[in-house]
């Protein structure tokens, strides 16, 4: 990672999600200590303000099924860009914590505003590949790795209109083991690399790093992480709204985040999908605090 200055960004948002709580993440991070855990790394963080929606005109629109929530969505992420966009004109690196994973898509609109080519290493149980037409819930979260793409309802990726496109062969998802059929055709038709679990048991965690960094580094000009705390296995990572047996383990999920930084690679990276409603012991909550300091630096010895 750059050395230099961390803008935090709390995005307490849920409507992108099915089930209430998602919202509560940023708070719930904070309160277990998430400034004082980083403060405890001597790193400059800045605890830079909440994203939210601007009124509650945006929460009573008529459902559509396949979009569900489609106004709050869209003004959430334009503002979210907007945000990151300043963030990165300002030098910082910009760390997001989420809200639901609709939300990359205000983020990575925002970071394309300025990086001509991004990588993007997204960490998921799913592949959030579907757009309106192949979604089974109608869900946005389930949808915002394709509209980073420029696939989806025009008036999701037109918070990209200003923003310079990804080539999918820059995209590398980790930990899947939960894909729709359209979500499938999507990753063999694009280009993408998908390390699965199959992939991450057969050749470990460590491999799949090395060829992660290497894939989403090559002829980029700043790379994202995008990381769903559900690609953690449920057993460690119950409070999430969308969990799936099966997962990376505890362990995994250090060693990945800390070869990230080893790498000093990243330029952004944003943590989503924390739900602690859903929650056992705070066991959620606490993990993802402990993997944004691995993430930055923290180390065993
Ligand atoms: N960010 C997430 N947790 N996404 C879950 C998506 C689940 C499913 N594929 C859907 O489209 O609804
Ligand atoms: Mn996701
Ligand atoms: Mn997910």
């Amino acid at each position: 990672m750059n050395p230099s200055l961390i803008s935090l960004l709390r995005v307490p948002f849920g409507l992108g999600g099915a089930r209430p709580g998602a919202e509560l993440g940023p708070e719930s991070l904070m309160d277990a200590g998430l400034i004082r855990q980083l403060a405890h790394l001597e790193l400059p963080v800045l605890d830079d303000g909440v994203v939210d929606i601007l009124s509650s005109d945006a929460l009573d629109q008529p459902r559509n099924p396949q979009l569900k929530h489609l106004e709050a969505v869209i003004q959430l992420n334009a503002k979210l860009r907007d945000a990151v966009s300043d963030r990165v004109k300002k030098a910082l690196f910009p760390l997001i914590i989420g809200g639901d994973h609709s939300i990359a898509i205000g983020t990575i609109a925002g970071l394309t505003k300025h990086y001509r080519k991004l990588g993007v290493i997204w960490f998921d149980a799913h592949g959030d590949l579907n757009t309106h037409e192949t979604t089974p819930s109608g869900n946005i979260h389930g949808m915002s790795l394709a509209v980073s793409l420029n696939q989806g309802h025009p008036r999701l990726t037109g918070l990209r209109k200003d923003s310079f496109s990804i080539n999918p062969r820059h995209v590398v998802i980790i930990g899947a083991r939960q894909l729709d059929q359209g979500e499938r055709a999507f990753i063999r038709q694009s280009g993408i690399t998908c390390f699965t679990m199959h992939e991450i048991d057969r050749y470990g965690i460590a491999a799949i790093m090395e060829k992660a960094i290497a894939i989403v580094s090559a002829g980029t000009d700043g790379v994202h992480l995008s990381f769903d705390i559900d690609s953690v296995d449920p057993y460690e990572a119950p409070g999430t709204g969308t969990a799936v047996r099966g997962g990376v383990t505890y362990r995994e999920a250090h060693y990945a985040l800390e070869a990230l930084h080893e790498a000093n690679i990243l330029t952004s990276a944003e943590v989503v999908e924390v739900n602690p409603l859903l929650d056992r012991n705070k066991q959620t909550v606490k993990l993802a605090n402990e993997l944004i300091c691995s993430l930055l630096g923290k180390r065993i010895l």
